[in-house]
């Protein structure tokens, strides 16, 4: 696994549209290397900052939409269209305004469909429909994806492994259903960190005040029991995009010499 790098910009609008830059250009690599490419996408205002910062990129239509599979790292078990579902808000922040291959959005089931209102159920369906999707080439039961993207709690928790929770510590099943977690609503369904690990590359998307405390923990070697945040590694890179208030308690040595 690879050890984090961190990049620190001066605000969270800046850190959104630098990261949706850092993204279209990644994507475009990817598809010229492989003729497609794979991104998993994350709630929360950062990771949805992100997309809507991706939407209004002036380089945004160097990607080929229509090569480009979506899936997601947790969703909230909550009614089709809910206007809190993680799916609701990408589709309003960016998917709804580019041409995608509807075929390869990977929607996690909401609650009430097709599985009901069994959030396990849900999560052993996804875990089906990424291992069909992994190729012989792939690390596992889950494609190799190019970038998986995760908002940090201010508890450390990424997608939906919260603290000390049996999520964070599942290490055989890629998808959960998660039961009481702490930030509603509380049932989700989430990837696990070993399918969060077969990522090339995870980048962890932190602005605010609030996030400088679990950036510092994860970033300074605590346990990803405790801190999920810390074991959240890509194969290749394992990026920190930080603005300056998140970035405030870094040890100094961990703060990179010279970023917007
Ligand atoms: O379903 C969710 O809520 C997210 O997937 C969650 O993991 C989120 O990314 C973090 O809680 C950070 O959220 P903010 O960026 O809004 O602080």
């Amino acid at each position: 696994m690879s050890a984090p790098q961190v990049v620190v910009h001066r605000d969270k609008e800046l850190m959104a549209r630098a990261a949706a830059a850092r993204l279209i250009t990644k994507i475009v690599d990817a598809q010229a290397a492989r003729g497609s490419a794979s991104v998993v996408l994350t709630g929360g205002r950062n990771g949805n900052g992100l997309l809507a910062a991706l939407a209004e990129a002036p380089a945004r239509d160097a990607v080929d939409w229509s090569r480009l599979d979506l899936w997601w790292g947790d969703e909230r078990f909550l009614p089709d269209g809910d206007p809190e579902r993680n799916e609701t808000q990408a589709r309003a922040a960016l998917l709804d305004s580019v041409p995608l291959d509807p075929a390869r959005v990977h929607a996690m089931a909401p609650a009430g469909g097709p599985y009901g209102n069994d959030a396990d159920a849900a999560a052993e369906a996804y875990a089906a429909e990424l291992a069909a999707a992994a190729g012989p080439e792939d690390h596992g039961p889950v494609p190799s994806f190019d970038v998986l993207l995760l908002g940090v709690g201010p508890d450390t928790h990424v997608a939906s492994l919260f603290p000390e929770l049996p999520g964070v510590r599942e290490r055989e099943l890629t998808v959960v259903g998660v039961h009481g977690a702490p930030k509603p609503p509380p049932t989700r369904v989430s990837l696990t960190l070993p399918a969060i690990r077969a990522a090339r590359e995870v980048w962890l998307l932190a602005a605010g005040e609030d996030k400088a405390q679990a950036a510092a923990m994860a970033l300074s070697g605590a346990g990803e029991i405790q801190a999920p945040a810390a074991g959240a590694r890509g194969r290749s890179r394992t990026l920190w995009l930080l603005d300056e208030a998140a970035a405030s308690q870094l040890p100094r040595d961990l703060y990179p010499p010279a970023s917007a």
